[in-house]
C-alpha cells in the first residue's frame, strides 16, 4: 500500500491531475459522454484498469455522466496510488 500523501506532498502530486478535485480525502473527476453506452465502454476501460492495478475507484453513472472518486481506503486519504490511477485514467480520455 501506498503511503498518505500531505501538504507539500499531496500539492506535487495533485499536480499530476490537474483535472481532478481534491475534496474530502479523495479525488474526484466527472466525464461526460454522447452516449449512455460510451460511458458504460469507460467505465469497462476503467475496471480493467483498476483490477491490473488492484486498485479500485467508486464509480457513479448519471446516464451520460461517469464520476470516480478515488481514495486509498487502507491509507485513510490519497496517494501516490490513486494519483497513478487518475493518470492511466486521463489517458484513455484527454
Ligand atoms: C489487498 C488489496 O490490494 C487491497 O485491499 C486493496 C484493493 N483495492 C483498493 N482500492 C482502493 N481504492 N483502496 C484500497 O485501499 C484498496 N485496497
Amino acid at each position: 500500500m501506498s503511503d498518505l500523501l500531505e501538504d507539500e506532498d499531496l500539492s506535487a502530486a495533485l499536480k499530476k491531475c490537474p483535472e481532478w478535485e481534491y475534496e474530502k480525502n479523495a479525488i474526484t473527476r466527472t466525464f461526460e459522454f454522447e452516449e449512455f453506452m460510451d460511458g458504460i465502454d469507460f467505465v469497462n476501460s476503467v475496471a480493467d484498469i483498476a483490477d491490473e492495478a488492484q486498485h479500485h475507484p467508486d464509480i457513479r453513472i448519471n446516464y451520460t455522466k461517469v464520476t470516480l472518486k478515488l481514495t486509498t481506503h487502507d491509507a485513510g486519504g490519497v496517494t501516490e496510488a490513486d494519483v497513478e490511477l487518475a493518470q492511466r485514467v486521463d489517458n484513455l480520455v484527454d
